[in-house]
């Protein structure tokens, strides 16, 4: 069974040329997959096809089974974005409340404290969004999408600029999901956390697939993942 399916997905942006050309991966349940590419790949392409967020011209996904147009595949999964942007005049309590009722659920107080704890941001809960850094801003949309835990959780380089202890945190925190069964696409340029964290990778260039193998048999293969990124934008076979 597959969290995420996509077959055949080719978008483009007007009459540019194709942002995504036929791509296809999966994301198995109980899985963390690591979504890498160069600049301009198509990997936000890619993750806002899934989230309905630009209407996609030809191939398939499926969120559980489900077609990702569907108002019950939408509840299943989470999407966080690269961007801080969160709305400034609300709490991060009031916006947990908010994301959490989208999805028909209580955002648990207990819970959500206990993680600001964890997460280094003891006693600003209830503050306005708008004093919060870019770093508790990330912190904030991450500790949400830990809170709604959704079958299918994408997360769009939002971990890049969260400090260390709390990178390390994140990745406790994913592994955790996966321990639970849930699925999570991680994109993201760290390569030693994508090592670490997730148990296959698909790797983009141009808007085709690369490789989509387990990480372990990539890091056999190449070295390391930065290794293997280099050599194919260095080779002629681009
Ligand atoms: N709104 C848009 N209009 C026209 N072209 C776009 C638009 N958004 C992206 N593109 C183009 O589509 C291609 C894929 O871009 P996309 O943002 O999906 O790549 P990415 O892998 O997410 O890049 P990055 O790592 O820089 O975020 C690029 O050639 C980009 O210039």
């Amino acid at each position: 069974m597959n969290d995420l399916e996509i077959t055949g997905l080719t978008y483009s942006y007007g009459r540019e040329a194709k942002a995504l050309d036929g791509v296809g991966f999966a994301v198995p349940r109980g899985s963390i997959v690591g979504l890498l590419g160069p600049n301009g790949s198509g990997k936000s392409t890619l993750i806002r096809n899934v989230f309905d967020l630009l209407r996609s011209q030809s191939g398939t996904i499926t969120v559980d089974g489900l077609p990702h147009t569907a108002p019950e595949a939408k509840r299943k999964a989470v999407y966080l974005s690269s961007n801080d942007y969160l709305p400034e005049f609300l709490t991060a309590a009031e916006y947990t409340a908010m994301i959490a009722r989208f999805y028909g659920l209580e955002a648990d107080r207990e819970s959500a404290l206990d993680l600001c704890s964890r997460f280094a941001m003891d006693g600003r809960y209830d503050d306005l969004i708008e004093d919060y850094s870019h770093g508790m801003r990330k912190k904030t949309q991450l500790m949400t999408a830990l809170l709604v835990r959704r079958r299918l959780t994408v997360i769009d380089e939002t971990l890049n600029g969260i400090d260390l202890e709390a990178m390390h945190l994140a990745e406790k925190e994913l592994a955790g999901l996966r321990d639970d069964g849930l699925s999570v696409l991680l994109c993201t340029h760290d390569f030693p956390v994508l090592e670490r964290l997730a148990d296959r990778i698909v790797f983009l260039d141009r808007g085709r697939v690369v490789h989509d193998a387990p990480t372990a048999e990539l890091v056999a293969d190449h070295g390391s993942l930065d290794t293997m990124v280099r050599s194919h934008l260095e080779s002629g076979d681009r």
